[in-house]
C-alpha cells in the first residue's frame, strides 16, 4: 500500500479523534518486497474505512501492521495512543479474516467462546457474551452447532461474532467475504455495515474491489460505504472512508 500524502497524514479532520495515526509507514520484507511505503494515514473514531486496490499493493501489510502481527521498517503506527501491537488490552482490535478459521470439533457456542475463555472467563461468566455475540449476527439458534452443519456465509458470520465478543473498537476485516458467492456478500457486506452502526464501531474492511474514487461524492450506495466524500488515493492502492452515521 503506497505512497499516501506525504509528510501529511490524510484524513484527519479538526473536531475529530483519531484511533489510528500511520506515520511514514515502510513495510520491507526480509526477500527485498517493499510491500508499503509512506503510507501516512488518519483514521478517526467510528470511521469506516476500506483499503481497496489490486492484488499485492499491500492492503494486508498495511492491515497486519496495525494490528501489530508484523512490525513497521520505517515510520510509526499508533492505535488508540499506543504504538501497534503494544495495547494493554487485546481485546481492543478484533480481526476477521478471509477464512472463517473455525475448530471443526468445537461447537459454535465454543467457537465464540474462545477468545474471553483465552482471558480467563469461565463458561458461565462468558455465557452471556457469547449468546449476545451470536444474536448480534443472527445466529442465536445455531449455538450448538458445528461449524460442518453452517453455510460458508454462516461460518463467516461466527468468525465475526468471534472477533465482536471481547466488544473491540476496532473491527480489521480482510476480505472477508472474498470466497462467498455474490449474494451471501452483500446481504453479509449490509450485515456489516448495521453492525458498525449500532456497535459504535471503527472498521477497516479490504477488499479487491474495483472502485473509482472519482465517484466518491456520489458514492453513498455502493459498497464499500462511502459517506464522506474525502479519499485518499495511492498509487495502486485507495483508502476510502465513511463518517459513523451520526456525524
Ligand atoms: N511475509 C512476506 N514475505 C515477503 N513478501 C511478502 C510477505 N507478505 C506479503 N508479501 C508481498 O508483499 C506484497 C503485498 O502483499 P499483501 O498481501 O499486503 O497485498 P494485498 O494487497 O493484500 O494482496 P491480496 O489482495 O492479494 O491479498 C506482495 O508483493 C506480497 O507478495
Amino acid at each position: 500500500m503506497p505512497d499516501q500524502s506525504h509528510g501529511h497524514p490524510d484524513g484527519g479532520r479538526a473536531g475529530q479523534t483519531a484511533l489510528i495515526e500511520m506515520i511514514d509507514v515502510d513495510k520491507e520484507f526480509a526477500n527485498g518486497t517493499v510491500a508499503v511505503r509512506d503510507m501516512s494515514l488518519v483514521i478517526n473514531k467510528g470511521e469506516f474505512v476500506s483499503f481497496l486496490g489490486p492484488s499485492g499493493c499491500g492492503k494486508s501489510t498495511a492491515l497486519k501492521m496495525i494490528s501489530g502481527l508484523l512490525s513497521v521498517s520505517n515510520g510509526s503506527i499508533t492505535v488508540n495512543g499506543h504504538l501497534a501491537g503494544q495495547s494493554p488490552d487485546a481485546s481492543d482490535i478484533g480481526y476477521v479474516f478471509q477464512e472463517a478459521n473455525l475448530l471443526p470439533w468445537a461447537t459454535v457456542f465454543e467457537n465464540v467462546y474462545l477468545p474471553l475463555k483465552l482471558r480467563g472467563l469461565s463458561r458461565k461468566e462468558a455465557s452471556a457474551r457469547v449468546e449476545e455475540a451470536l444474536a448480534m449476527v443472527g445466529l442465536a439458534k445455531f449455538a450448538k452447532s458445528y461449524p460442518r452443519q453452517l453455510s460458508g456465509g454462516m461460518r463467516m458470520r461466527v468468525s465475526i461474532a468471534r472477533a465482536m465478543v471481547t466488544k473491540p473498537k476496532l473491527l480489521l476485516m480482510d476480505e472477508p467475504f472474498a470466497a462467498l458467492d455474490e449474494m451471501t456478500r452483500a446481504k453479509l457486506n449490509d450485515d456489516v455495515l448495521q453492525l458498525w452502526e449500532s456497535q459504535g464501531l471503527t472498521v477497516i474492511f479490504v477488499t479487491h474491489s474495483v472502485f473509482d474514487p472519482s465517484i466518491c461524492p456520489a458514492a453513498s450506495s455502493s459498497w464499500p460505504p462511502v459517506r464522506a466524500a474525502s479519499s485518499t488515493i495511492s498509487r495502486s492502492g485507495t483508502a476510502i472512508r465513511a463518517t459513523p452515521p451520526t456525524a
